[in-house]
């Protein structure tokens, strides 16, 4: 394969390889790329499906990309043939017939009013586009050396083989498609292997996507490169600098979690005992491993860890409305405050946490929201993504800009919200700048995606206008803008005092 166009859509500054310490294949920097640079990008995908519940609300052809730039409510439309799949405009339904949904159409239309589940859409698609020949001998070629473990599966995941055979059964019958089952039940595997997290570019999941090319990149828990989507447009950027013939490296899992539940979660999810160097390392002084003290009690620890894990959990049963969940997250990370050990940097008190925040917002409890977005962008961010480019800090500070944009506006919260806020006396306007400026002056180096940054822009643009309407220029009011931070500080401790 050529270094400089493995294929058309792929524009990339890497070439595969035979990676070290038995890991099958890689990608290796071709040349030495800066912090925040695409080491690979893909316009188009191999194949790429919305996940069920987002069926609804989210396009098929753009994948929210111009929900999220146009910034209006677009009314979507459902197609005429199946009403399974909705779109923005008549672009969009026109890129996604020519993709595929010309031919799975009449497939979904069929089947109504059930849907099929996500990685049964995804076979399906690869099946027609395969048989349309719409894929490069390239493509194929890559895609047949995708690593299944399918041994693996029938040995040790019984429910996942299951599935994966039932889809393969589905997909057969209502396509008609002449394939022997094991052969569709083969690709149903080296999707669930090799397949990534479809995210809209605020990193909410959407869905699932897959590209040969960009299955080659191996996993390490100290990872030196993130995956990011723009629509259907895959980006992997460098959190830090790579230097030439480095191997490229993503994260499968939750880079957040200690030693041992990544590599339970590696091996149950994926196969694969991890050999990467933090993991050779082991817990020793990392700070996803460690407590806030160097004496404690196990198995208390063990216990609160289990009982929070199971507030968590308990959220997500389809009864538990906004207000009962919020209830549930601040009992589970007060059972971690009470070990006196547990920081706030650790899981799974970093997920309770973005939980919460959530749950917040969809319950109008914006002062709260935003006190627990501060914590997370002051205190535990830093900690938890200790590289500056991590696409995450970007969005988080972005929820925190918004937080505040609507604070600022007086809109009415829930009364129950309870967080004296006021008495800190915050300039919100002063703090929505210069997180926008922030935001704008590390645009180079960010991981995040085009219209991300895009969105960006635009805020600080309306909101530098605004402050110019009134006589004032904030790049000169480096002293109050400092205050306010201070005062921000102060809001985090206050938060953090009353745990
Ligand atoms: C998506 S594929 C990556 C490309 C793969 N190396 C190949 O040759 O096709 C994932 C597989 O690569 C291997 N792999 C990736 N990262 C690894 C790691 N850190 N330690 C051990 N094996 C790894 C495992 O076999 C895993 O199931």
């Amino acid at each position: 394969m050529s270094a400089e166009a493995p294929l058309s859509s792929v524009h990339t500054k890497t070439t595969p390889g035979s990676a070290p310490n038995g890991l099958g294949n890689g990608l290796f920097a071709s040349e030495d790329i800066h912090t925040g640079e695409d080491v690979l990008k893909i316009s188009a995908p191999f194949v790429a499906v919305l996940d069920t519940p987002r069926l609804n609300d989210t396009c098929s052809g753009c994948f929210g990309k111009r929900q999220l730039n146009v910034g209006a409510d677009l009314h979507m439309r459902a197609c005429t043939g199946c009403q399974v799949v909705k779109y923005c405009d008549r672009a969009c339904q026109a890129k996604d017939w020519k993709f595929a949904h010309s031919h799975e159409c009449r497939i979904f239309k069929g089947l109504a009013p059930r849907v099929l589940p996500n990685n049964a859409r995804a076979i399906l698609r690869v099946l027609l586009r395969s048989i349309k020949k719409k894929y490069s001998n390239q493509e194929v070629d890559l895609f047949i050396q995708l690593e299944t473990h399918i041994r693996e599966i029938r040995e040790r995941n019984m429910a996942q083989w299951e599935r994966i055979s039932l889809s393969a059964k589905a997909v057969k019958m209502y396509s008609g498609i002449d394939m022997k089952e094991e052969v569709i039940s083969a690709f149903g595997a080296k999707l669930d292997l090799n397949a990534f997290n479809l995210t809209n570019p605020l990193y909410d999941r959407i869905g699932l996507y897959l590209h040969p090319y960009a299955a080659l990149i191996n996993h390490s828990c100290d990872y030196n490169s993130i995956v990011g989507f723009d629509g259907d447009e895959l980006f992997v950027k460098a959190v830090r600098p790579i230097k030439k013939n480095e191997q490229i490296f993503i994260s499968y899992i939750d880079a957040s979690d200690p030693h041992d539940i990544r590599r339970k979660k590696l091996s149950e999810r994926y196969y694969f005992d991890c050999q990467c160097s933090k993991c050779f390392e082991g817990t020793t002084d990392t700070p996803e491993d460690s407590f806030l003290t160097a004496t404690h009690d196990i198995t208390a620890l063990a216990v609160a860890e289990t009982k929070a894990q199971a507030f968590m959990e308990s959220i997500s049963a389809p009864n538990c409305e906004s207000t009962g969940a919020v209830r549930k997250l601040e009992s589970a990370m007060q059972v971690l405050d009470q070990t006196s050990a547990w920081p706030i940097t650790r899981q799974p008190y970093i997920s309770l946490r973005d939980e919460l925040i959530a749950s917040l917002l969809t319950n109008g409890q914006f002062k709260k929201a935003f006190v627990q977005a501060a914590v997370r962008y002051i205190r535990v961010d830093p900690i938890v993504y200790p590289y500056d480019s991590h696409p995450i800090r970007h969005v988080h500070a972005w929820a925190l800009v918004r937080l505040a944009i609507h604070l600022s506006q007086g809109i009415e919260t829930n009364p129950g919200d309870g967080f004296t806020l006021e008495r800190f006396e915050l300039k919100f306007s002063l703090i929505i700048w210069s997180l926008l400026n922030k935001l704008i002056n590390k645009e180079s180096e960010s991981c995040t995606v085009p219209s991300f940054k895009r969105m960006v822009q635009l805020a600080f643009y309306e909101v530098h206008k605004e402050f110019v309407s009134n006589g004032l220029d904030p790049s000169n009011m480096a002293d109050e803008i400092e205050r306010e931070w201070k005062k921000m500080e102060g809001v985090v401790s206050a938060t953090l005092e009353r745990k």
